[in-house]
């Protein structure tokens, strides 16, 4: 799987490379053969052309006889023969089917999970198809447009996959670029038109339907069934017809994707919901001594109740860099637990797009230093962290609201003793151009992916008590390669850093435990 991360692109762009070359080794074969059969053809014409009108008497020569009957007797042969033994086709297509064995290519779910990635882009920083098609984002211009094609195929897949309010604005843009080409009147693209008028018939826009219509008959008079569809379309408009695919799924209820929650989650990401002044007014900045070197560690308060910290410029560039170059190529597909929480089952879900993979602390003295950090911070015990996690998100890539600590129905492995996940320390391992902020939409903080730094929380009040609040998500990754560590810290052995609460303080977070 390749779209998940950007390590996984890399492999495919190697592939492009290579395929590149390759058709490029059949292109000049082909034609120093073309340039050869046309330098033959020239010197016949030639010949031809010598002979002029007096063709009697050009033949009347006898080494013009000759060579007439010497080229039809066996040059001619020598040009079908050549053509016959150019292997220059067969070549390329046996390198291809090797190429298609031995190299990255992506597959369906590959094509699918980008197509969508796109889409979710869109929705979340409310990106508008146009400036996407035209490799703008926010204004700046970061890649190549996206031809009329392009944008039809993403249209055409979204509609497959049935998100047709996001079909709409790509096929909308696909034509917009046609109408555009100079070959825009000819017959093929008014076919063409015709079956995205079509798509909009059934997805149940007729207003988009209608002015395809008339752009084709304006050219075409002569297609007289879009008359009919004409009168058809101008009716439905004019009665205020809602019916069809798109008003459909308009109406789907029950999606957490068009919850209160979810849209709070979003418009956290987009930074335009933020806590509120009166809440960071008790937030400091203070450089704390390090209980365990000489180091003094920057902390930014980012939040009071829940506790979010953030800690500025505590990982060098160069442990970055390691961590990543370690990191690649072991990662994987992300897992999530299984919706029954058995801890032995865990599956790749759409809602967390990235890869991962898990070290012990002492493989490497960089990792070490990643512990080290934590305890440092917040004073508790390692002994009880999990596994380091680290983990890269390609473009779209990221996680929907989620809890790290664990649900009260979740199954513990029989030699898991530790108890619930007490504290999370994420470190940014790389910079992000634009999204993947880490999002806590009840609070509603949005920690900025720093490089080389870390945030931290609880994720459990003192009862040990889930706290609902910590409810956070990983937003998708809007330009760049997102690289992440993750810390989990377990309860046991913590009751002296962090004593047990006697009574149940969890009243403060039970609300949000069923928000949407
Ligand atoms: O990548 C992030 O910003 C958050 C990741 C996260 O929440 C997780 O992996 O549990
Ligand atoms: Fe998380």
């Amino acid at each position: 799987e390749f779209y998940s991360s950007t390590a996984g692109l890399e492999q495919l762009y190697k592939t492009e490379v290579i395929l590149l070359d390759e058709l490029q080794v059949y292109v000049n074969e082909i034609t120093q053969h073309v340039q050869a059969l046309q330098s033959e053809i020239d010197a016949i014409r030639m010949e031809h052309l010598s002979a002029g009108e007096g063709i009697e008497s050009y033949l009347t020569n006898p080494v013009n006889a000759f060579r007439l009957i010497k080229r039809l007797h066996s040059d001619w042969e020598t040009f079908e023969g050549t053509v016959e033994g150019d292997t220059s086709r067969t070549n390329y297509l046996e390198a291809m089917a090797g190429h298609r064995q031995n190299l990255s290519f992506p597959t369906q779910d590959d094509f699918v999970g980008t197509a969508i990635a796109l889409t979710r882009l869109q929705k979340t920083y409310q990106l508008d198809a146009a400036e996407l098609a035209s490799g703008m984002l926010n204004g700046v211009k970061y890649g190549t447009a996206m031809s009329w094609q392009d944008c039809f195929v993403l249209g055409q897949h979204l509609y497959a996959l049935r998100d047709y309010n996001h079909t709409v604005p790509w096929l909308e843009q696909s034509m917009q670029l046609l109408i555009r080409q100079s070959y825009a009147e000819e017959s093929a693209s008014l076919d063409f038109m015709e079956a995205v008028m079509s798509y909009y018939q059934q997805m149940g826009d007729y207003e988009n339907a209608l002015s395809l219509v008339n752009y084709v008959l304006a050219v075409q008079p002569e297609r007289l069934h879009l008359m009919e569809m004409r009168s058809e379309l101008e009716h439905l408009i004019t009665d205020g017809v809602k019916q069809g695919l798109l008003h459909e799924t308009l109406r789907a209820p029950g999606d957490y994707h068009s919850s209160h929650e979810f849209r709070l989650y979003e418009q956290v990401c987009r930074g335009e919901t933020r806590p509120s002044a009166k809440s960071q007014r008790e937030l400091r900045c203070r450089l704390q001594r390090s209980r365990l070197s000489y180091e003094v560690l920057e902390l930014e308060e980012l939040h009071q109740d829940p506790f979010v910290v953030q800690v500025h410029n505590i990982v060098s560039q160069k442990d970055m860099n390691l961590l990543q170059k370690i990191a690649r190529p072991n990662i994987q597909r992300s897992q999530v637990y299984a919706q029954d929480h058995n801890a032995n089952e865990t599956v790749a879900a759409a809602y967390r797009t990235s890869k991962g993979a898990t070290f012990e602390y002492f493989e490497h003295r960089s990792m070490e230093l990643l512990s080290r950090h934590v305890a440092d911070l917040s004073g508790l015990d390692m002994n009880s962290a999990e596994l380091l996690q680290i983990a890269n998100y390609g473009i779209g890539g990221h996680y929907e609201p989620h809890w790290d600590c664990f649900p009260d129905h979740h199954v513990y492995l029989p030699d898991d003793r530790d108890g619930n996940r007490i504290a999370t320390g994420i470190y940014y391992l790389s910079e992000v151009e634009a999204g993947g902020g880490t999002a806590f939409p009840f609070l509603p903080l949005l920690v900025t992916p720093e490089r080389g730094s870390l945030v931290f929380w609880y994720n459990l009040h003192r009862s040990g008590d889930q706290d609902y609040r910590t409810k956070h998500a990983a937003c998708p990754v809007l330009q760049g390669s997102k690289w992440i560590a993750n810390v989990w810290i377990r309860q046991s052995n913590q009751d002296q850093i962090r004593p047990c609460g006697l009574q149940r303080d969890n009243e403060v977070s039970l609300p949000f435990k069923e928000f949407q």
